[in-house]
């Protein structure tokens, strides 16, 4: 179904990727939407729908995890995939978009309806992580931090 529907909106990426040869790909995403822009377009549909009775904590978990599987299918018997996805179909890109998109969505619903404010949260962990990880301390080395002696 996903596949027939296919209306993509400009696609992002594309433009960051074209006219380079061999120097580093500049890749960001679009500053629009934002979390928050999704979690209201989600909520919109799943209440078109009187979809909320299905969409509880685990069942969106769950349903998440189901989408991370679904990448993880397209991965699948590919051995070694570099960075950019040289190798790839304009058709795969767009399918792992689309996985993504689901792992995305059903995580944003997740944390909406376990009452997390996920884009404060991110921010909360990333300071976790660097006093964790201080650059100075683990540079070039990906140790987790309990085998770091001080
Ligand atoms: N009860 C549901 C069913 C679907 N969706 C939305 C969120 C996901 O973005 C997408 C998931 O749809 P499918 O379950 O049909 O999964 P796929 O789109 O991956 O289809 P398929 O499993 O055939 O690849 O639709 C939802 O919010 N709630």
């Amino acid at each position: 179904l996903m596949e027939a529907i296919c209306d993509n909106g400009p696609v992002n990426g594309t433009a960051s990727h074209a006219g380079t040869s061999g120097e580093e790909n500049r890749f960001t995403f679009s500053p629009e939407p934002s979390v928050e822009d999704i979690r209201r377009m989600q909520a919109e549909f799943t209440d078109e729908r009187d979809w909320n009775k299905f969409h509880q904590p685990r069942n969106l978990l769950l349903a998440m995890v189901g989408e991370v599987g679904e990448v993880s299918e397209l991965f699948q018997w590919k051995g070694e995939v570099a960075e950019g996805l040289p190798d790839w179909s304009d058709s795969e890109r767009e399918q792992l978009a689309h996985e993504l998109s689901d792992v995305f969505i059903y995580l944003v619903e997740l944390a909406e309806k376990c009452r997390v404010d996920l884009p404060q949260a991110v921010l909360r962990k990333m300071a976790l992580n660097r006093l964790k990880y201080p650059a100075s301390k683990v540079h070039g080395s990906a140790k987790k931090y309990t085998e770091y002696k001080d």
